[in-house]
């Protein structure tokens, strides 16, 4: 049986994994882009310069190649696209129409879109017959009512394509999708919190998406690696003024953030510096995830599970111990041995809420999602 490669673009970093079926056979991840990249393939790990995403999957291949599976073993390419625009709300085999979708959705997410196009068309290069599969970051959220995705302007400003949509989605339909068996049950009212070099958090009522962090572009939200998240819009346009339209594009999405507040944009670094520049960034992260977290429960009207994934989420301790700090007002208690330990179930015994930390699987839901279009004849 050939091997279906998954293809996982984030901003600063590309995962990679080959399945077999729904077998995962091996991964590979090149991490820190553009900084102090390092790629890892299974347990081995280097350091190596990588200076965009390009190389970096170009660098994966070969380490796949390396360890026994070159590209003529992959029967079809599944790929992480992170803005899907208005029409492109489910996956989808990758046609010219797709690919003409997605490139049009190039300026709305600049961190992501381009990565996956390129990867995309790479992999294509390579390898011209093997099929491509799409699945997007916005779908997940296509479930949002009105009142979550229109912003307070003008009817044929929406009209345009001007409306929140989204994202995050892949990693959030796969929480939403192992929460019952970690629980027993679908908690009613999820507050889930994706936090990597872009950060979001979703509302998630019975499984489904109904509020987010995350807007028109990636950049909405919480405070970022290297975006700012939410902000007067007369600052945007203040900026533009001084640094032009590309300039002030450039300074929200890539010198921002904690970047931008602490000097660094990882957060392993930030929690191992101890400039007060750098602890200010992450008490900056830690409060605009719980003052989202409080606005998205006010969106479910209540809160019966809490749910870290992403690098940070995953990784960082002292900032989900921070998060959840702040949401003791809404009943939210932890065991703090078992977050420093980093353990599934974070809530002590007893406690109404559960909190969980659930690792990121956007690969195995992308491969899913090809594999069901497959079995479709897509
Ligand atoms: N052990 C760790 N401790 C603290 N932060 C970590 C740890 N491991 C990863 N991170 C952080 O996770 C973030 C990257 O998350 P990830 O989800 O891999 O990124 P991306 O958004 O590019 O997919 C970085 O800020 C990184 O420093
Ligand atoms: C949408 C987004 O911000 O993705 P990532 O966290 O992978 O950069
Ligand atoms: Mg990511």
């Amino acid at each position: 049986m050939t091997l279906l490669l998954v293809v996982n673009s984030g901003s600063s970093s590309v995962k990679v994994a080959l399945f077999r079926g729904d077998m995962q056979v091996l991964e590979a991840q090149a991490s820190e882009i553009g900084g102090q990249s390092r790629l890892r393939l299974g347990a081995q790990e280097q350091s190596l310069s990588l200076p965009d995403h390009r190389t970096a999957l170009s660098a994966l291949l070969e380490a796949l190649t390396a360890a026994g599976h070159p590209p003529a073993q992959f029967g079809a390419a599944a790929h992480r696209v992170v803005h899907g625009g208005p029409d492109l709300t489910r996956a989808c085999r990758v046609t010219p129409a797709v690919l003409a979708g997605i490139r049009a959705c190039l300026p709305l997410a600049p961190l992501h879109n381009p990565a996956n196009l390129a990867g995309i068309e790479a992999l294509a290069a390579l390898l011209p017959d093997l099929p491509h599969y799409a699945s997007f970051d916005t779908a997940f959220h296509a479930t949002m009512p009105p009142v979550a995705t229109r912003y307070a302007l003008p009817r044929e400003v929406e009209a345009r394509g001007y409306r929140r949509y989204g994202f995050h989605g892949l990693s959030y339909a796969s929480i939403a999708e192992r929460l019952p068996g970690v629980l027993g049950a679908m908690p009613g009212r999820v507050l889930a919190y994706h936090l990597g070099n872009g950060a979001s958090a979703c509302a998630m009522r019975d499984g489904r998406s109904v509020a987010t962090s995350m807007g028109y572009s990636p950049l909405e939200g919480l405070t970022m690696g290297t975006r700012s998240g939410s902000i007067d819009p007369t600052v945007v346009l203040r900026l533009a003024e001084l640094y032009g339209i590309a300039g002030t594009e450039r300074m929200l999405n890539r010198e921002a953030g904690l970047l931008g507040l602490g000097g660094r944009s990882d957060m392993r670094a930030l929690l191992a510096d101890p400039a007060p520049r750098a602890r200010f960034a992450v008490q900056h992260f830690i409060n605009s995830a719980v003052s989202h977290g409080g606005a998205l429960m006010a969106a479910m009207g209540g809160l019966d599970a809490v749910v870290f994934t992403g690098g940070i989420g995953e990784n960082a301790s002292p900032v989900r111990g921070g998060i959840l700090d702040g949401l003791a007002w809404a009943g939210v208690r932890y065991d703090a041995a078992a977050n420093e330990g980093g353990e599934t179930r974070l809530d002590p015994t007893g406690a109404a809420i559960p909190v969980l930390i659930l690792p990121a699987e956007e690969e195995a839901h992308i491969a899913a999602e090809a594999r069901a279009l497959m079995k479709a004849g897509e």
